[in-house]
């Protein structure tokens, strides 16, 4: 481009030196013109003049004569300086007519320059949208490409997500629809109480059931007078004293995923009193030893799974679910609203009928159901109605449960994904051949469990009471499907039962009323 713009400054420089020569010679050639024009006057008027004096000399010989010797030299005159001017002219005429040639031959060589530079200039305007072409074809090739590849890789992505569904839920069905896991509590100061005040059992110090592998209790059987005996049992799971309220979540966390999945999941609590079942479902407020009045929060499996379910859906697309929670209390074979209000808008613990459809299925049409956002309104809600929950004092723990509680969350999505429709339905004829043999109880539970059916069996479907010692986890059979239902709905039924001991031996006062229900 530099290169251009020197010679168009060059040719335009000649140009104008030419044009300024050319102007020069002709203004010459004006002046020329005009002085031959005065010449051409002067002539006409001498040759007029003589003509006069010839008239004149006809009447005049002498003076006739005269004259014309006049005229002749006044000719003479006039010939002699329009031959002197003749070559000037010529000569103008002659460098015009170089300068005319020099000029066409330089204006054909600049048209010829100009010609051959935009000859250049488009030839390098086309290669270079050539270039481009190239360029933008190649990019828009490249870009075709990736667009095609994230398609492909989203496509890819879309079908391991699938699988991964598919996967997990096929494991959660490998596991078993019912697992029974076994928590065993570190020994604590009431045990000590405990065993010096009923003078009976194994000394204070001493553990009566410890987790010898992750699979495996083993429980020291002691009576007075009689030889001791160790008894071993397997569960799914079995957690240690030292595994914390997240181990044992962590173990319940891919239930939440098949919730959303379109399964329905129970999880309950069995065991004694005093065993662990309230701190393994809802957690508890310790006392740290060394910061005084710092209290330090052990969420259980609720506020962990409320959490986790909020968190799962928060990756759903916006308002496709929304979640309802109810709490319900069963106390003497008697279902009880914790959620009820009185006209004053007071909470009160409502009784509530239960309805057993022809298919089996029981369930309690009345019963509040609050909507909730987020895990903390969830815990809010179950913290604000604790309170009304039936507790009484056994000989092992002060604040004892006396009554099962059911916290249901209920999941509504408006966007039920075919895949978990047939899996539901899969699931269901499972449970329909299951119920035909009338065996839900896979041969691993039904050897750890030595009890008999709780009262709220029924309530949460055939699962029924957990044989373990300690909290147990059972996601509850898979759903009855209602395909024509829009909202689907799914539940999570959180269950902290009552201590699983015999009652009457257990209680410091059998007729005690309770101590904080109000109906
Ligand atoms: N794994 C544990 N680690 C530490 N403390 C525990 C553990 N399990 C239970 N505890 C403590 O033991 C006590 C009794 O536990 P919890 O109230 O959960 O028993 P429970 O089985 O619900 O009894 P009940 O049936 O009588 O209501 C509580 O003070 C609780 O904090």
């Amino acid at each position: 481009m530099p290169l251009f713009i020197n010679r168009d400054q060059i040719f335009a420089h000649q140009v104008h030196l030419l044009e300024h020569k050319l102007r020069s010679k002709e203004e010459r050639i004006l002046e020329l013109e005009t002085e031959n024009a005065i010449l051409h006057l002067r002539l006409a008027e001498c040759l007029g003049k003589l003509r006069r004096d010839q008239e004149e000399d006809t009447k005049d010989g002498t003076k006739a004569l005269n004259h014309h010797q006049h005229e002749g030299s006044a000719q003479k005159i006039t010939r002699s300086a329009l031959a002197k001017l003749l070559p000037e002219v010529q000569a103008v005429k002659q460098d015009l007519s170089e300068v005319f040639a020099v000029y066409l031959s330089f204006a054909t060589e600049l048209e010829e320059q100009s010609k051959q530079l935009l000859e250049k200039v488009e030839q390098a305007g086309r290669s270079l949208n050539g270039h481009r072409g190239d360029e933008v074809e190649n990019l828009q090739a490249q870009v075709e490409a990736l667009q095609r590849s994230l398609e492909e890789e989203k496509e890819r992505c879309r079908a391991e997500r699938q699988r991964r569904k598919e996967l997990h839920n096929t494991l959660v069905e490998l596991r078993g629809n019912i697992r029974v896991h076994c928590r065993v509590r570190p020994v604590l100061p009431f045990d000590h109480v405990q065993s010096s005040t009923s003078g009976s059992g194994p000394a204070s110090s001493e553990e009566v059931v410890s987790a010898i592998s992750d699979d495996t209790v083993l429980v020291n059987c002691m009576k007075t007078g009689m030889p001791v005996q160790n008894k071993i049992f397997e569960f799914e799971r079995v957690h240690g004293p030292e595994d914390s309220q997240d181990v044992v979540f962590e173990e319940v966390r891919p239930l939440l995923t098949s919730l959303l999945d379109g399964y329905n999941v129970c999880i309950m609590a069995y065991g004694q009193t005093g065993s662990g079942k309230t701190h393994t479902m809802m957690g508890s407020q310790l006392l740290e030893e060394h910061s005084g009045t710092q209290q330090e929060t052990q969420q259980g499996i609720i506020p962990k799974a409320a959490a986790e379910l909020f968190r799962l859906i928060s990756e759903k697309p916006a308002e496709s679910h929304t979640v309802g929670v109810s709490v319900m209390e069963v106390y003497n074979n008697e279902v009880f609203d914790l959620l009820a209000r009185d006209e004053q808008g007071n909470a009160v613990s409502q009784h509530r009928d239960v309805i057993t459809t022809s298919s089996g299925t029981s369930h309690v049409p009345s019963l509040t159901y609050e909507p909730v956002c987020n895990a903390s309104e969830v815990m809010q809600i179950i913290s604000s109605v604790l309170k009304l929950r039936a507790h009484c004092p056994t000989l092992i723990h002060t604040d004892s449960s006396r009554s099962h509680l059911v916290v249901t969350l209920t999941i509504s999505s408006k966007s039920p994904n075919a895949v978990a429709l047939a899996r539901r339905l899969q699931s269901a004829k499972k449970d329909m051949q299951h119920s035909a043999q009338k065996e839900w109880w896979s041969p691993r539970c039904r050897r750890a469990n030595p009890a008999a059916r709780n009262s709220s069996d029924e309530l949460f479907g055939s699962t029924a009471s957990s044989p373990c010692l300690s909290p147990s986890l059972s996601p509850c059979p898979s759903p009855r499907p209602s395909i024509s239902q829009d909202p689907f709905m799914t539940k999570l039924q959180l269950v902290d039962l009552a201590g699983s001991e015999c009652v009457a031996m257990q209680e410091k006062k059998v007729s005690e009323p309770r101590t904080t229900n109000v109906h």
